[in-house]
């Protein structure tokens, strides 16, 4: 039986819909009454695990889900041993660095040296500033992060910007981006290796269906 890793949040409804497309119903997932975290799917033959979203590539990654939904900001993040099957277009957003409208920094190499920055994506952040030879000293936080500059705890941020409203909302600007994130399917690689065709059937389906395109 397949096992499908699902993200809670921002990408479930989009993710349910590609696989019902292509022939997996997990509509129930979807449920506000549903307390259930591993679901068949309406015709029995695959299941769904209901996860964070930072945990779907943990699950497809040991092999408890040889398919799995996440963002590409998340996969850059982690850096886990996940094959990255299909970019599925939705969930899009950009990973940015962004400072109070009113300071004097417009470009990331403005900053001054050893300042703080706030992000939930600490890797990515360390590698970008890393690449301007720009020594930071990072915070990690793990939500609300717009609040660093507010508060003063960071002079910069790290963060996902989809319509810019939470930036703009909150008196910041983004002055460069470090990469555009989408949603990927990504899948357990020895899983693929060993595949009878079922698994491979299945992402092409969800290659080929897609809804907003027909
Ligand atoms: N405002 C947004 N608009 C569109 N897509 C977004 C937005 N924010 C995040 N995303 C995308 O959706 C994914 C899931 O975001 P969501 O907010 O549901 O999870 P999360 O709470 O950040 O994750 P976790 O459960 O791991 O803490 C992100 O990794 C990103 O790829
Ligand atoms: O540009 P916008 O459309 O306003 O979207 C961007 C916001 O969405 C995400 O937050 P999320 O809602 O996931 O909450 P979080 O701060 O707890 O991560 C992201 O971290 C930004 O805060």
């Amino acid at each position: 039986m397949i096992t499908v890793a699902l993200p809670k949040g921002a990408l479930l409804k989009d993710s349910v819909t590609r696989f019902a497309a292509a022939g997996l119903d997990f509509s129930a997932i979807t449920n506000p009454n549903n307390r259930q975290l591993m679901l068949p799917s309406a015709c029995g033959k695959a299941r769904a695990l209901l996860v964070r979203n930072g945990d779907v590539p943990v699950y497809v990654a040991y092999g408890q889900a040889q398919l799995g939904v996440v963002g590409y900001d998340v996969l850059q993040e982690q850096q886990r041993s996940v094959a990255q099957l299909l970019d599925l277009g939705f969930g899009g957003c950009r990973m940015a660095v962004a400072v109070k409208e009113n300071s004097p920094y417009r470009r990331a190499a403005d900053l001054p040296a050893h300042c703080r920055v706030a992000s939930k994506f600490t890797r990515c952040a360390s590698e970008y500033f890393q690449k301007l030879d720009l020594p930071i000293d990072l915070i990690h936080l793990t939500g609300s992060v717009e609040l660093g500059p507010l508060t003063g705890i960071s002079e910069a941020i790290v963060d996902l910007v989809a319509t810019g409203r939470t930036l703009k909302d909150n008196g910041l600007i983004a002055i460069e981006d470090l990469f555009f994130s989408t949603a990927r399917l990504v899948a357990h690689p020895l899983s693929m290796r060993l595949d009878n065709g079922e698994l491979q059937d299945l992402v092409d389906a969800i290659a080929t269906k897609n809804p907003d395109n027909q």
